[in-house]
């Protein structure tokens, strides 16, 4: 079936972030056919050439594409905002015993419906989950997410020391237990598996190892960890791997370092950790509110960009404040504008780390990120309550960069009211209630 779609869209098409990729199309008109973009020009010209096709109006918005995360933790959902500690006591006091709870399949179920509302409501379509320790848990994540068809990309999270104990598996044990979720959930409609151990602080070589081997299980699998996020862990790892050159080849020496993986932070590299990086064409997953929230550092966006290291954003719940890609957006300009020899990002290179350098950092530029011919119609509206001052704001921008800055300083997931993947509407699952029941009221 073909739909046309008729509205104002903004999108950044290059491949790189840069100070005037934005395309701006005023009145234009989006021909989509079983969910991909068939055609695209100015309305008039669309409506010319598809004189019979159904219109959709979209306008009295901005349409922008689905935004895409490429670090968020689902079991953290719960606990966002625990404010006011590091990194290490961060996890110790408020992530790893939410973490513990959804040994709990039925707790886990209700987290990941909370997470995937989350994501939806901030029109974010295609992600890079970091899952749970629990296999349930990772399961209920992949079958919630299939049915609110969202692009995901996540796994079992791994470790053998230094957590919880109830956290800790063997070698053995991850490897098997990964390979049975790759089975089941890796490549079935729009969900992929991302081998996960959490952070080689928690992960010993032997450890690493296995996610070598699970690599090795299947084409086209993902990699993600943490790399250089904080100088306590920094130090952690450097006591804990004395023959690793630095905290990037405790991943790089099992060959975890690849154009398939991606590292979220990085705030601390050194300069052989950017040239390793960027000779394997791996991605950094940068979190700016996550690295304010624990005081992590400022990311040293020029390095990496000089370096020729791929950078996306991620939100990190639940150490980062919100699901919203539009805050960090604004936290990422904010972070550049601190540093000395910072960014000066512009609202193009906001709009392009928030959708279409995700999509390339996940190996999914060839399908979602812009709304060009040929990619699928992943797309958020937005739409902000009248009177609101993001609507005032809209409806006086000297132009579409403007508008644009505006959108990235004032937006919330408030703004955002319908979400498209493939042209479907995809809406928020109910929530659980504790004994995993809808309450009465709710369906699916
Ligand atoms: O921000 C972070 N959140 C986490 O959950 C985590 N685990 C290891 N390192 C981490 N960093
Ligand atoms: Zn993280």
């Amino acid at each position: 079936m073909v739909t046309i779609y008729r509205a104002t869209v903004l999108d950044t098409p290059g491949d790189l972030p840069t100070a005037d990729g934005l395309r701006v199309s005023e009145d234009c008109g989006l021909v989509v056919k079983d969910g991909t973009i068939t055609f695209r020009d100015d309305f008039p010209a669309v409506r010319a050439a598809f004189p019979d096709e159904q219109v959709v109006d979209l306008r009295g918005g901005v349409l922008l594409p689905g935004f895409v995360d490429t670090h968020v933790h689902y079991p953290q959902v719960r606990v966002v905002g625990g404010l006011g500690r590091p990194l290490l006591d961060w996890l110790r006091e408020c992530a790893l015993p939410e973490e513990l709870a959804l040994s709990d399949p039925v707790y886990a179920r209700g987290v990941a419906r909370d997470f995937l509302a989350g994501l939806v409501h901030a029109g974010t379509t295609t992600a890079l989950v970091f899952g749970s320790h629990f296999p349930d848990a990772v399961d209920a994540l992949f079958a919630e997410a299939e049915t609110v068809g969202l692009r995901i990309t996540a796994g079992l999270v791994v470790s053998d020391r230094l957590l919880a104990p109830g956290l800790h598996t063997t070698p053995a044990t991850a490897l098997r237990e990964g390979k049975a979720l790759v089975d089941r959930w890796h490549g079935r409609g729009r969900l992929r598996y991302a081998v996960s151990p959490r952070f080689s602080l928690s992960a010993s070589d032997a450890m690493l190892e296995s996610c070598a081997a699970l690599m090795e299980t299947a084409p086209d699998l993902w990699f993600t960890s943490h790399l250089n996020e904080n100088l306590d862990e920094i130090e952690h790892v450097r006591r804990l791997f004395p023959s690793a050159e630095n905290y990037l080849s405790t991943y790089g020496r099992h060959g975890l370092v690849t154009g398939r993986s991606v590292l979220a932070h990085d705030v601390h590299p050194s300069a052989a950790e950017l040239e390793m990086l960027a000779g394997a064409g791996a991605a950094v997953a940068h979190c700016p509110s996550s690295n304010s929230a624990l005081g992590s550092g400022l990311f040293p966006l020029r390095a990496h960009l000089d370096a020729g290291v791929r950078v996306a954003l991620g939100t990190d719940v639940g150490a980062g404040t919100g699901f919203s890609l539009l805050k960090e957006g604004l936290q990422a300009y904010f972070v550049q504008q601190l540093l000395d020899g910072g960014v000066a990002l512009t609202p193009a290179h906001l709009l392009h780390l928030a959708t279409r350098s995700g999509a390339l950092a996940l190996g999914l530029g060839d399908q979602v990120g812009d709304l060009s011919v040929g990619r699928q119609f992943d797309a958020v509206r937005l739409h902000p309550q009248p009177g609101s001052t993001l609507d005032v704001a809209l409806r006086h921008p000297k132009d579409a960069t403007d508008a644009l800055a505006k959108i990235f300083t004032l937006g919330t997931p408030a703004d955002i009211d319908v979400v498209r993947v493939a042209g479907q509407v995809v809406t928020a699952p109910a929530q659980l209630s504790l004994d995993g029941s809808l309450s009465p009221m709710e369906t699916r």
